[in-house]
């Protein structure tokens, strides 16, 4: 089992209630966590990409092209079963497509690499260790250790939980859980973040808090995101660019930005008309 798919497979476990998160300097993340505050993303193409699985009698997804640049946030909005999550396991390299490629950085994804990582909507903690254990573990499994005493507290500033850091994440709000999840998925400095509903078990509260925060983290790491979602309130919160899917099969019908702005308040009047705006699309098209 690979480094990528241990952690992978610890994606489980219940979630509720959570806390906010203290802002973290571009500069004070550079400096504790080592990585670059801007340019870290990874660009993404999709190439004419179909999937069919085995013993089913026709594509889940046709004719897919698309780019994500480095540093974008896309949101993959359709409803249920219209192949989104096919869609982020073949970006990820858990399956290959039927025909046509994935592209991250210009190289052709053929398996897992601890460059991309996958959020699920179940973080999967080792229950007997605690905070900082978990959010080292992408570390140990790498191989490197060495860069745990320095990152780890880093991470867990970045993500709201220093306070925590000796407490077992049995102990936590299923939100802190799911903090703990992202701070391991950042240890090992990915270039992409691919995210799999990873809120939907949340309350509304830590939901937004959550939505709005990885945005932020995202933004100031430089990361690259593709969200799985079919939650249109969450794509205006959190992306920069929504494509539509529709189903049968899963094809993407509509790919429209999103009005920028670097914090995005679901209560103010810009941000109602832009969520309004995708709704209308998503009704339209989807
Ligand atoms: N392992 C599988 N074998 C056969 N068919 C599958 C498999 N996994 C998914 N499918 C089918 O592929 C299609 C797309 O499924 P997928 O889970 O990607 O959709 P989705 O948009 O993510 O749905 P949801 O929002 O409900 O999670 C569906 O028709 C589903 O039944």
């Amino acid at each position: 089992m690979t480094a990528f798919s241990t952690i992978k497979t610890l994606e489980s476990g219940a979630i509720k209630g959570d806390a906010t998160v203290p802002g973290v300097s571009q500069k004070e993340l550079s400096e504790k966590s080592g990585s670059p505050a801007q340019g870290h993303g990874a660009h993404v193409q999709i190439d004419g990409l179909q999937h069919r699985y085995k013993g089913t009698a026709a594509n889940c997804l046709q004719d897919l092209n698309f780019k994500v640049d480095a540093g974008q946030i896309v949101a993959l909005v359709g409803r249920s079963g219209c192949g989104k999550s096919t869609l982020l396991h073949l970006i990820a390299g858990l399956m290959q497509p039927s025909v046509g490629g994935v592209y991250i950085n210009g190289n052709r994804v053929k398996s897992t690499c601890p460059r991309w990582v996958v959020m699920f909507q179940a973080p999967s903690l080792f229950p007997w260790m605690t905070v900082a254990q978990n959010a080292a573990l992408g570390l140990r499994f790498a191989g490197r250790t060495s860069e745990i005493a320095k990152r780890v507290p880093a991470l867990l500033e970045l993500v709201g939980l220093t306070a925590f850091a000796d407490r077992n994440v049995q102990d936590l709000s299923g939100g802190q859980q799911q903090r703990v999840a992202l701070a391991r998925s950042l240890a090992t400095q990915p270039d992409l973040l691919l995210l799999d509903e990873p809120f939907s078990a949340l309350d509304a509260f830590t939901r937004r808090a959550l939505q709005q925060d990885v945005r932020r983290i995202a933004k100031e790491l430089g990361l690259t995101v593709v969200l799985v979602t079919h939650d249109i309130t969450e794509a205006a919160i959190m992306a920069d660019r929504a494509l539509i899917m529709a189903p049968d099969p899963g094809r993407i019908v509509t790919d429209t930005p999103l009005a920028p702005g670097p914090e995005r308040h679901r209560d103010s009047p810009e941000f109602e008309a832009e969520r309004a705006r995708l709704s209308t699309l998503f009704e339209a098209t989807a």
